[in-house]
């Protein structure tokens, strides 16, 4: 018998030993939870849509309480799946589930979560936080970007008219357009530059997510068995290959930018100059290392191409085969071919679904557009950032977009580091915490008509029931940025960056389905994984409109 696979039936038999002991350990008042399976617990109960799965289990064994205890291999895992049970977590017990579980990936990759996202939570994360939101993220270094957010929305502009022409009446597909937009925006505000840089940076994402968010052996099996897996499957020496090339990659830009030291006025500065200078300056309790700013600026250029890292990717192929190295391979290769889809981004993923549900809305779209129209109007034709505030319709459309199609449906894992009582059940320590956003846009105790598209919910004008309700982490029946100390600090840099797009493809152009597909003929599916881009890439036939100014300048 070859020594690996020796080494793999011992390793199985201590699993199996293992998780048997585990799941007969049932003790204390613990929420409900669906009959498991040696092994892997509840794993083969989830499907490719993970959200979808956990909604139907909550709807079938979860009782009352909004909530779902699983075991997903080695991972006690606690749901949570109606806004009720939301609240209580986020208003009680936020610290205590404020960590992240630990990934191999994310922990070679990050620099050892020497950053914001997957950092546990503790002083270092909490110091990144702060560079994060004081720092780069806050309300004056976003607006810094407003001339780069108004030449990409141009050239946005610019490219759609270019494939429509070329189109000549036939659709055009809108994901490479979006993709395309959001980048470059991205990387001249962390990095100063597109071109060039933006396609390494396309390329390197491509090749990473894969990596820090997948399947990992350590998720099911014990260490050791897990460490042989890493090594006979091959994981770690390509994954040592991805971070070296992401280490080049940022020296050379931080190199770069080191030269230019003294030439950039403070106004004008991109992420890493910011971050240089607070170096320089010895910003205190900060710690700036080479390998701290490369992590910060890594997660940055991460989260907003994909700000759901931890991509998870249940599959039942794979909980069945769990001893097979072939398996591992084949996950890891299903992992990239993941990647390559899941490299569009969260922000030209909710583009995309706006003008999904737009198109398939037409009472929606024509009103959206008449609301641009008007806010141009006002200004000679001109539009420019400061109109976002008045159209209170762009805001509401992209509040029911998320509620409808959260990028990230359970938000980045988390994981509790005491004790708590939720809702009245007694959680260990060490669990996993994933918050079903998806199900709780859903949850019909607090929305009316859930599964409709309506953003005059949230109007004041329309007496929408949900007008006060707000995105920004205060009202936890629509959290698609998360809540509590774990909230993305991205929320005022993707908002203006979401709203112009739309605002300017709206302005320029009429969107209308290729010639035979009806509004409901649209494939509204979301893909495998995660993270729930359309399943089918949007193709939409734009016209050119004749505007009463020549140019817009935004
Ligand atoms: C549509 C756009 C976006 C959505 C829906 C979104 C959503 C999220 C979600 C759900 C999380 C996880 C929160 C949790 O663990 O509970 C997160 C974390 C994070 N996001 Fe975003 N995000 C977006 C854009 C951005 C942008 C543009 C940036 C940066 C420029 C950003 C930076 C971050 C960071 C640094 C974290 C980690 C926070 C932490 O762990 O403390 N995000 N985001």
């Amino acid at each position: 018998m070859a020594p690996y696979v020796l080494a793999a039936a011992v390793g199985a038999l201590i699993v199996f030993l293992y998780v048997v002991v585990l799941n007969h350990r049932r003790c204390g008042n613990l929420p409900p939870s669906p009959p498991s399976v040696p092994l892997l617990g509840h794993l083969h109960l989830i499907g490719r849509l993970a959200h979808r799965s956990l909604h139907d289990l909550h709807l079938r064994y979860g009782g009352g309480h909004g909530l779902l205890l699983l075991q997903l291999g080695r991972r006690r895992t606690l749901v949570v799946c109606t806004a009720a049970a939301a609240t209580d977590m986020f208003k009680n017990h936020d610290l205590a589930f404020a960590s992240r579980p630990h990934s191999v990936g994310a922990d070679k990759l990050m620099y050892g979560c020497d950053n914001v996202s997957f950092a546990p939570y503790g002083e270092s994360w909490r110091r990144g936080k702060k560079i994060a939101v004081v720092h780069l993220l806050s309300p004056r270094r976003v607006e810094s970007f407003a001339p780069v957010r108004a030449a990409e929305v141009a050239a946005l502009v610019a490219r759609t008219r270019l494939a429509a022409a070329e189109a000549a009446g036939e659709g055009v597909e809108l994901r490479g357009l979006l993709y395309g937009y959001a980048n470059a925006v991205v990387t001249r505000a962390t990095a100063g530059a597109a071109g060039a840089t933006a396609e390494r940076l396309k390329q390197l994402m491509a090749k990473s997510s894969g990596f820090v968010a997948g399947f990992e052996p350590e998720d099911v099996l014990p260490d050791a068995p897990a460490r042989f897996v890493r090594w006979v499957t091959g994981i770690d020496r390509r994954l040592d290959d991805i971070v070296r090339a992401w280490d080049t990659f940022l020296s050379e830009i931080i190199a770069a930018h080191e030269e230019k030291v003294g030439d950039v006025a403070e106004e004008d500065e991109d992420f890493l100059d910011v971050l240089l200078r607070l170096r320089r300056d010895g910003a205190e309790g900060l710690e700036l290392t080479d390998n701290r700013i490369k992590a910060i600026v890594k997660v940055i250029f991460v989260r907003t191409q994909k700000c759901s890292l931890f991509k998870f990717r249940f599959s039942r192929n794979l909980c069945f085969s769990l001893f097979s190295s072939t398996v591992f391979d084949s996950c890891v290769s299903e992992l990239w071919q993941d990647v390559i889809m899941a490299a569009t981004e969260t922000s030209s993923d909710t583009l995309e679904w706006t003008m999904a549900e737009l198109v398939a809305n037409p009472r929606v779209m024509a009103k959206l557009q008449d609301e641009i129209a008007r806010a141009a109007a006002a200004r000679d034709g001109q539009l420019a950032e400061s109109d976002l505030n008045k159209m209170g319709y762009l805001r509401a459309v992209l509040k029911e977009v998320l509620r409808l199609h959260p990028p990230a449906p359970l938000l980045v894992p988390h994981e509790s580091t005491a004790p708590a009582v939720v809702q009245g059940y007694e959680i260990p320590a060490k669990t996993v915490l994933f918050v079903n956003v998806w199900a709780i846009g859903r949850d019909p105790a607090v929305w009316n008509a859930p599964e409709e598209f309506r953003p005059e919910r949230f109007m004041v004008a329309s007496g929408g029931g949900g007008a006060a309700v707000d995105f920004r982490g205060t009202d936890y029946q629509l959290i698609p940025f998360s809540a509590g100390r774990r909230i993305c600090p991205g929320i005022s840099f993707a908002l203006p960056v979401l709203e112009l797009a739309l605002a300017g493809l709206l302005r320029h152009f009429d969107w209308e389905l290729p010639a035979g597909v009806r509004p409901g003929d649209l494939d509204m599916g979301e893909a495998p994984g995660l993270t729930t881009p359309r399943r089918v890439p949007l193709i939409l036939v734009p016209k050119c409109k004749v505007l009463p100014q020549p140019a817009l300048q935004q």
